[in-house]
């Protein structure tokens, strides 16, 4: 008796809850086919279709059930399960599957290839629990200071989710050895930090100096920027890697180094050298990026005339192929058809979709088709490197939560990037300002942020990487806490009915996890698009996305709160459950008791979705 009314009291409360999502699922087609009740032996099978129209006329006063049900366009089924009966099964499966894990996961995944989460996620989940888990993803570029196993390993433990290579800087050599380090890392340690290869692109910049890390630029100081290969640079020269830089420039006309770290003025043009005055002194990196401005504004042309992918380009790509990377971000985009180019060039050479391509927003020509170029992307990053020395610095604030937005409402991750914690290059603290700037990002629910040469070049990499992380935690937190994202509305993305089904099970689903305060939302995905519409809904716990392929994880890793594991799984989502459970259970990942929203995108049938709520047994 008490366990029948268990079992009805589970499920009233997911019906009080989700009545509307309901009646909205099935207005975009779903059927509502199967209700079962679970409370122990014996099991209760589905379709209680009784059972099921009586509840759904009770709590819809009629509307939805016998109408509703009727529909045959698809299927969707909710299962709401009392939590007894299912604990003797989960027990038994623990002896089977499940191993201790070892410090860093390493050992439990050797012996279990069943399911494999990243070992810093692990212990976080055993030590803290769900909803401590961090759900803005960190970036981190790899450069002298950081390419090391142990320094990877470093920014593995603190967190990096994503790897990225730069390929202005460094060899081929040198990137495919970092390559070669995470992956060990991974597959040795139990990581999984995806890689993310940064191309070059088109723009103007400064050659190196004479493997110098950084050279002085003094206030009035005459320098020589030349289009001539020189083997040796004498002092206070530079090279500029564009043959047409000597041409093309005007006396008078203002650089830009860096967006304006450093600035000269161009005095006389002899031959393919450039003599300029240095009217803002600094420190100049080595490729340091150089922008022309006339009479206050920028000059444009020069960069139209470059390709956004370079034939240097097109090799760095090829490498990444290879080396199967999993993120290409494309620099200085102009228009869409360059992202349809390279998708379509890496599809005919890589495993479908196991590469993202993601545009790198960072010119005015970028800016004008943005949303054109983020709908043909995989994802975006807001690159305010170039971008601030491209349109006027206190424009680059709106068109980043612009970009944010806009992401979102397309269902793309997106990465803010550069200068986040700019002074932690020197210093061991970052400025009161920065922890603005970065609190700024995660409150506009960024998927990603990202360190540039904080982590390649800086004195204090892991430190800086902790400052992403604490400051995160807490925004999140806050935010949660003083619920600053209850209003936030997104538009339908997809007419298709397949696809408007799934969004309305993953939005369904946040809304009731939030509603119920589920510990968290589990998501069965081979292809990742239902993970990806439940972090777009940006719900108040972590999601658990159990996909089947190790390249999917870690496409995964780049987007909002998702916790992604690799698990082999079947077309029966009881048994994925109660084997997941139990997997969870036994790594002291989960505990009786916690409740969890689970959804899933793979099944049989062409149209079996389904929402379950479930307490774990
Ligand atoms: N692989 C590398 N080897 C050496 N130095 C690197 C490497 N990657 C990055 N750096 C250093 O870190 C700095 C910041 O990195 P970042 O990736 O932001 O480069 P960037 O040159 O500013 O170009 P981009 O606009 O592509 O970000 C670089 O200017 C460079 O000095
Ligand atoms: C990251 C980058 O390319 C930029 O900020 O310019
Ligand atoms: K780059
Ligand atoms: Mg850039």
């Amino acid at each position: 008796m008490a366990m029948a009314q268990g079992a009805l009291q589970s499920c009233s409360v997911a019906f009080g809850v989700s009545g509307g999502n309901f009646a909205g699922l099935a207005s975009s087609g779903a059927r509502i086919s199967s209700v079962s009740f679970r409370g122990g032996a014996p099991v209760l099978s589905s379709p209680l279709t009784t059972v099921r129209r009586e509840n759904l006329r009770r709590r819809e006063g009629g509307r939805g059930g016998s109408v509703k049900v009727q529909r045959e366009v698809a299927v969707s089924s909710v299962t709401i399960e009392a939590a007894l009966g299912v604990e003797k099964k989960g027990v038994a499966d623990s002896k089977v599957n499940g191993v201790p894990s070892a410090k860093h996961g390493a050992v439990g995944e050797a012996q279990v290839p069943s399911m494999e989460v990243d070992a810093v996620t692990e212990a976080e989940l055993k030590e803290n629990g769900f909803r401590s888990t961090r759900r803005t993803k960190l970036v981190c570029t790899i450069g002298p200071a950081t390419c090391a196993p142990e320094q990877l390993e470093a920014l593995a433990m603190g967190g990096m989710n994503v790897a990225r290579l730069n390929m202005c800087h460094g060899t081929r050599d040198w990137h495919k050895q970092v390559i070669r380090n995470v992956r060990s890392l991974n597959s040795e340690k139990g990581y999984s930090v995806a890689i993310m290869m940064d191309t070059e692109g088109s723009e103007i910049h400064m050659g190196d100096f004479n493997g110098a890390p950084s050279v002085k630029a003094e206030d009035g100081q005459e320098w020589i920027f030349t289009v001539r290969t020189l083997e040796s640079l004498p002092e206070r020269t530079t090279t500029v890697n564009y043959d047409g830089f000597a041409e093309d420039v005007r006396v008078g006309d203002e650089l830009l180094v860096d967006g304006g770290m450093v600035r000269f003025e161009v005095i006389e043009k002899i031959g393919p050298d450039v003599k300029c005055k240095c009217t803002d002194p600094g420190l100049l990196l080595p490729r340091a990026n150089l922008t022309m401005w006339r009479e206050g504004r920028l000059v444009r042309d020069l960069n139209a005339m470059l390709p956004t992918i370079s034939s240097k380009d097109w090799i760095d790509i090829d490498f990444g192929i290879a080396e199967g990377v999993d993120f290409i971000a494309v620099s200085f985009v102009k228009t869409s058809e360059v992202i349809k180019h390279l998708k379509s060039y890496i599809n005919a050479r890589a495993p479908n979709d196991s590469i993202g391509v993601f545009a790198k927003i960072e010119s005015s020509d970028s800016l004008k088709n943005v949303e054109d170029i983020i709908r043909v992307s995989d994802g975006a990053m807001v690159a305010r490197g170039d971008l601030g020395a491209q349109i006027p610095l206190e424009q680059v604030p709106s068109v980043q939560q612009g970009i944010v937005n806009l992401c979102r409402e397309l269902n793309k991750p997106v990465i803010v990037a550069s200068q986040l914690l700019e002074s932690m290059i020197e210093y061991p603290t970052p400025t009161r300002a920065e922890v603005a700037d970065v609190s700024e990002a995660v409150r506009q629910r960024a998927d990603a942020l990202m360190l540039s040469g904080e982590s390649a070049m800086g004195l204090f990499p892991e430190k800086a990487l902790s400052v992403l992380r604490t400051v995160s935690l807490r925004m999140e937190e806050w935010c949660r806490e003083n619920k600053q994202h209850a209003s936030d509305r997104l538009p339908e993305l997809s007419s298709a009915l397949n696809d408007r089904i799934s969004e309305s099970i993953c939005s369904s689903a946040a809304q009731m996890a939030n509603r119920l305060g589920a510990d968290a939302i589990f998501v069965y995905t081979r292809r990742g698009y239902m993970a990806s519409l439940l972090s777009r809904a940006r719900p108040d716990c972590p999601i658990f996305a159990f996909t089947d392929t190790k390249s999917m994880r870690q496409r995964l890793n780049l987007q909002w709160g998702l916790i992604p594991f690799r698990l082999d799984f079947s077309g029966d989502m009881e048994s994925n459950l109660r084997r997941t459970f139990a997997l969870l259970k036994a790594r002291g990942m989960m505990k009786k008791g916690d409740l969890i929203v689970a959804v899933s995108d793979i099944s049989t049938s062409d149209f079996m979705q389904s929402i379950q709520v479930r307490r774990i047994p």
